[in-house]
């Protein structure tokens, strides 16, 4: 009998306004047309896109399709990590913020996302692994990064990204350094910090500049260390930021590392692609070119 190849698409039914919904039957046709037998999963909730991911390793399916937005993608990701074969995974961004396909160059458009994924092209890319979870765009800590999350999902949805920014500004008279002690590669910084990133990719929320040098297949994370700062320096550096020129500034480490150990004083949270990632200490290590994706040809 014919090997015919299996498709399963993981999609988040309340992302992005729901369009999954709408663009379900002609996704199921498409990959159906193009001779994969085809099976669908809808989320239900937290931990669901993790745990039928690792499912579809399990049951050996030829690809993957995440439907939804960053939180999605990195459910996906995290189910697929820690199993030992690994289809290709393609991705269909839905969601208020799809970093990740910005970075790899996937358009938010159904038909143009899944002409990618048909097309076959594909790349082994790095993510990042902490404390036993995973992410592919950035992680991060300091009392600024705590601020994403307590923006209510709603008004995330209501207001995109500019939430975060208000948000940003509202808390900025709150915002207090942290002790810290950063090992990278053989190297230490001990002292008071802002925040930290460990950047995958240079995607990042609307700073595409932040970490301009993050090349997403290299085996290396980009670093950036925002050292103690009074507010006014924060916003010149925040400014600096946007265009890519913080990196010379004298309250900037930016470097490449494979591996980072960050240990606090105090309790920090941790970002991981946006979302709660549990607290520090942690240990930051890149896989190199852990999963393949679906992308277009360069
Ligand atoms: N059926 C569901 N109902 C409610 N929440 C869900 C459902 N399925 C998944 N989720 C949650 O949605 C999160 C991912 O959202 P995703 O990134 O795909 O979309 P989004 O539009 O960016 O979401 P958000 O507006 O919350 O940022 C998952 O981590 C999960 O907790």
């Amino acid at each position: 009998m014919r090997n015919v190849k299996k498709a399963r698409v993981i999609y988040n039914p309340t992302s992005g306004r729901e369009a999954m919904k709408k663009a379900l039957p002609d996704v199921l046709i498409r990959l159906e047309e193009a001779g994969f037998e085809t099976s669908a999963h809808a989320t239900t909730g937290e931990g669901c896109a993790k745990g039928a991911a690792a499912l579809a390793c399990e049951r050996e399916f030829d690809i993957i399709i995440a439907a939804g937005g960053d939180g999605t993608v990195n459910e996906v990701v995290d189910g697929m990590a820690t199993q030992e074969y690994r289809p290709k995974l393609g991705i269909i961004p839905m969601g208020t913020t799809n970093d990740f396909a910005r970075a790899i160059q996937v358009p938010r458009d159904v038909e143009q996302a899944m002409d990618i994924i048909l097309a076959g092209h594909s790349k082994k890319l790095d993510i990042g692994k902490v404390n036993g979870h995973h992410f592919m765009n950035i992680a991060g800590g300091g009392k600024i990064t705590e601020l994403t999350y307590e923006v209510p999902s709603k008004l995330k949805t209501a207001l995109g990204q500019l939430a975060y920014y208000l948000k940003g500004v509202e808390m900025l008279p709150s915002i207090r350094p942290t002790h810290a002690r950063i090992e990278y590669d053989g190297e230490v910084f001990e002292g008071d910090l802002m925040l930290f990133l460990v950047a995958n990719t240079n995607s990042i929320g609307g700073f595409e500049k932040l970490a301009p040098h993050a090349e997403i297949n290299d085996g290396y994370f980009d670093l950036l260390i925002l050292k103690s700062t009074n507010i006014a320096e924060f916003i010149m550096i925040a400014n600096k930021a946007l265009k890519g020129n913080h990196i010379h500034d004298d309250h900037i480490i930016y470097t490449h590392a494979k591996k980072v150990s960050v240990q606090t004083e105090e309790s920090v949270q941790l970002n991981l692609d946006g979302e709660y990632g549990g607290k520090l200490p942690g240990t930051f290590e890149n896989l190199y070119q852990h999963i393949e994706f679906f992308m277009p040809e360069e």
